[in-house]
């Protein structure tokens, strides 16, 4: 099963190893073929050398899109890139799961329709992810 992991890359890199740890969870269920979201490497320039540049890097990501059976994101921390992918992964009508950590104090900041995308909230990231 393919995955498709979303979490804040120029958003802020705030989350990075809570993204980590979830995507070792999900590794467990199957190819997250968005990896280099959670990597510690990875700065808020984002994959900046990339050749193909910033058009490479969504034509790569639509198509890994299209080819998940899921897509999971982290949304607490609020990202451009996060909140597009989520609303194209709703037109290709993929199953979506959004985690939000109460305890992080932000608010949710997108628009829910929890038929299509529910939510789960994040006590604490071992609720998740055992240590
Ligand atoms: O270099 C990148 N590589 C990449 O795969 N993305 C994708 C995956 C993330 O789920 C999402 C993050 O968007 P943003 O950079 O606006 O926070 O966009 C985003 C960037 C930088 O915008």
């Amino acid at each position: 099963m393919n995955v498709y992991f979303c979490g804040s890359i120029r958003g802020g890199r705030d989350d990075v190893d809570v993204y980590r740890r979830i995507v070792h969870a999900l590794q467990t269920y199957g190819t997250v073929l968005t990896e280099h979201v959670s990597s510690s490497v990875l700065s808020d320039t984002g994959e900046a050398g990339t050749p193909s540049g910033d058009r490479g890097i969504h034509d790569r990501d639509v198509q890994w899109l299209r080819e998940s059976e899921v897509v999971v994101a982290e949304v607490t921390q609020p990202s451009l890139g996060v909140g597009y992918e989520l609303g194209r992964a709703v037109d290709m009508k993929k199953k979506i799961l959004c985690l939000f950590r109460p305890s992080s104090g932000r608010s949710e900041n997108i628009q829910v329709n929890k038929a299509e995308m529910p939510y789960a909230y994040i006590t604490s990231c071992s609720q998740l992810c055992p240590p």
